[in-house]
């Protein structure tokens, strides 16, 4: 849909091309939440609008999560979004649904579902060969692995937190190889990861492996993420089990979920494999997204990384989580990894972009930076291409780095 009777300024974010979801509220202590669609300067009153018009799924899009519409299915999806795009596109609705929008700048923005599991990848091969010789420098970049599965871990879904939530700075174990000893204290190596979230919908059950061909049927939409990281703990921790208490702290997401019929027209081939992946990781479709990240630090761009360089697709990702016959839940969340692509101010994280701090960013107001400072804000945007040269929104995530305690 291009055409809508609303006032949309073609390049206006969240035009009808990308039709997000989201919860919301407008009462002062955020507790009558909703569930809702941005459009323009505007959030349509999803329930609400669902229920005036007589939709029948009106119920399980009423919220207060979107946990039931999601698990409703893709029929459901494809039914609320051809619905909407009827909706807000044909001048008869008007009437009908105008009295159910709300000003988006007047709304407050919820975690739009409940996270059941939280699993991290790996994916960029330039984030992880970068990463790879800054911590492991007397290695090959790559581990054997590498090109053989999509590497990634179990996060703590319970510190997934929505846009706009402060970060504390961590605290825990460090050890400066300067020292003999591990030193405990507030993190000094505090980074960002830019990243892409997915979000599942239908659920599987256990003992069966989702086909990669099975993606859109499963996964309900997609977000940007922020895996904040502290690399001194990182570094010291990580040895044999990977990634712990650096990353567990807190993970924001975006608060509008772009729903994956959305992304239709951003849908690439990703690069060429090589070794050619097992027959469980091939699929007949192509998954690669031509999402255009922006990473600002303090209101200054300084990184634009970009999505369809990734090396394993979020389909394969997901194929890989269910290989042993682990179930999906509504509600799981894996994310793609840190995003980097192969030019320096194509790097998803301070890590790689300072190269371990001995390079420090210069920001355009004179400051210099290594790793984050308390008070630094972190927002991470992006578009991709949508139907018809329209741009699709994701909006944004943002945090600010509060003191540690
Ligand atoms: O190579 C390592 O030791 C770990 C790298 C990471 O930081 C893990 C991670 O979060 C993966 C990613 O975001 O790409
Ligand atoms: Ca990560
Ligand atoms: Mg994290």
């Amino acid at each position: 849909m291009s055409e809508t009777w609303l006032e949309v300024a073609p390049d206006a974010e969240f035009g009808p091309a990308t039709l997000p979801y989201g919860v919301f509220s407008t009462d002062p202590e955020g507790a009558e939440r909703r569930t809702g669609v941005a459009i323009g300067a505007y959030v349509l009153d999803l329930g609400a609008a669902a229920r005036a018009l007589d939709a029948p799924y009106a119920e399980q899009v009423q919220g207060p999560t979107l946990d039931a519409f999601m698990a409703a299915g893709r029929e459901v999806w494809d039914r609320v979004r051809a619905d909407l795009q009827r909706w807000l596109g044909d001048p008869a609705f008007e009437a009908a649904v105008r009295p159910h929008l709300v000003d988006r700048g007047s709304v407050r923005l919820h975690l739009p579902f409940t996270v059941a599991d939280y699993v991290d990848f790996y994916a960029s091969e330039h984030h992880a060969s970068n990463v790879g010789r800054i911590f492991r420098p007397e290695q090959e970049p790559l581990t054997p692995n590498w090109k053989h599965l999509p590497i990634g871990y179990h996060g703590r879904a319970g510190t997934v937190v929505v846009s706009g939530t402060d970060v504390v700075r961590p605290s825990g174990q460090r050890k400066p190889p300067t020292e003999p000893a591990p030193l405990f204290g507030a993190s000094v190596r505090l980074d960002i990861e830019a990243e892409v979230g997915f979000v599942v919908g239908t659920p599987s059950p256990m003992g069966e492996a989702v086909q990669v061909d099975d993606f859109a049927e499963h996964v309900f939409g997609v977000f940007l993420l922020n895996d904040w990281s502290s690399r001194d703990l990182q570094a010291w921790e990580y040895v044999p089990l990977g990634p712990f208490l650096g990353k567990s702290f807190a993970t924001s997401v975006s608060p509008w979920i772009v729903p994956v019929a959305a992304l239709e027209a951003a849908r690439v081939e990703p690069p060429a494999q090589d070794p050619e992946p097992l027959p469980y990781l091939k699929g007949a479709q192509a998954w690669g997204l031509d999402l255009r990240l922006e990473v600002y630090l303090n209101g200054h761009r300084v990184a634009s990384p970009p999505f369809e360089t990734m090396y394993w697709t979020a389909a394969q990702q997901l194929a890989h989580m269910t290989v042993n016959g682990a179930c999906l839940r509504t509600g799981d969340v894996f994310a793609s990894g840190t995003v980097s692509g192969p030019e320096r101010d194509q790097r998803g994280c301070l890590l790689e972009l300072t190269w371990s701090g001995q390079e420090p960013l210069v920001l355009p107001d004179g400051t210099e930076r290594t790793f984050l400072e308390d008070g630094d804000e972190v927002t991470i945007t992006a578009t991709a291409p949508g139907p018809d040269g329209a741009r699709v929104h994701f909006g944004e995530v943002t945090g600010t780095v509060l003191p540690a305690r």
